[in-house]
């Protein structure tokens, strides 16, 4: 996968990236969920499971031998809640917290903990802007103004008055119509490096795929260890498309319809 070939692929239509261009039984993927696995929602609990993702994740996971893991902004558990026990790993908080295996421990880096004041600060300017919401994380927390895009700016310099005078111990991270504060360091690029680390994953390509800033890390990341960084709406115009490419990796067997799954 690190051929000249596959380097163009990677920066290109993922169109082509075939069953033949890709050899599962040497691959690991990474995946982002929001966006990515799963359309945007208009908040993070509205999100929903298209019919046919966990059969597809399942075969996907059998067919690289185990090597499949959700690098994701959300919390651990809740990607438990929306995939239950698919993915092998997964990487939590933008890979703050890590659970390398299923049952596994969560392992969290050890970072400074959110400024108590912030987060009542927070509380008390969400409540004031109708529409916006606070996301707390055990890493951060995010300002979500979807439902008020009136209220980016605000929320922006609010999240930078917080964090200028730590002197980059934390930061904002610009996220999908939200503005995302934690502490500098750890990011999906490392998430990436440290499962290939590990098995499943060690000795594979990593294919990672994302759709937001956050994720260009881990499709850096990717690259340099030789696999494919792809992202959405780049190389897959949508998170279904991308759905249908994945699903077309492991079609069902005697299914002959496009993507092969029912
Ligand atoms: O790394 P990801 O898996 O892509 O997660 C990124 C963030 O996703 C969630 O927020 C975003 O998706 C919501 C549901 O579609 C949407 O309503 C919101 O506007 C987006 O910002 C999640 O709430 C965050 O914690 C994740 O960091």
């Amino acid at each position: 996968m690190a051929s000249t070939e596959d380097k163009s692929l990677a920066s290109g239509s993922a169109a082509r990236l075939s069953r033949d261009h890709l050899s599962l039984s040497q691959a690991a993927f990474l995946l982002d969920f929001d966006g990515t696995l799963v359309d945007i929602a208009p908040t993070p609990e509205a999100v929903i499971v298209p019919p046919g993702l966990k059969e597809t994740l399942l075969r996907l996971r059998e067919a690289c031998d185990g090597a499949l893991a959700v690098i994701t902004g959300r919390p651990v558990p809740q990607i438990d809640e929306f995939l239950g026990d698919i993915p092998f790993a997964v990487a939590g908080e933008h890979g703050i917290a890590i659970r390398h295996r299923p049952g596994g421990p969560v392992e969290r880096a050890a970072l400074p903990p959110v400024p108590t004041d912030w987060i009542r600060e927070a509380q008390d300017l969400v409540a004031s802007l109708p529409g916006t919401r606070l996301e707390r994380k055990v890493g951060g927390f995010v300002l979500h103004y979807r439902a008020a895009p009136e209220s980016e700016e605000v929320l922006k310099r609010a999240a930078e008055a917080w964090v200028a005078p730590t002197k980059g111990t934390f930061h904002v991270q610009a996220a999908k119509m939200a503005w995302e504060i934690r502490p500098a360091g750890i990011d999906k690029g490392y998430a990436v490096r440290l499962l290939m680390e590990n098995a499943p994953f060690t000795g594979r390509k990593p294919v990672f795929v994302g759709d937001d800033v956050t994720d260009e890390d881990g499709v850096k990341a990717a690259v340099s260890l030789g696999g494919l960084g792809l992202r959405i709406p780049a190389d897959f115009p949508t998170p279904a498309s991308f759905r249908s490419w994945l699903a077309s990796l492991v079609p069902v067997p005697g299914n002959t319809s496009p993507g092969g799954s029912k």
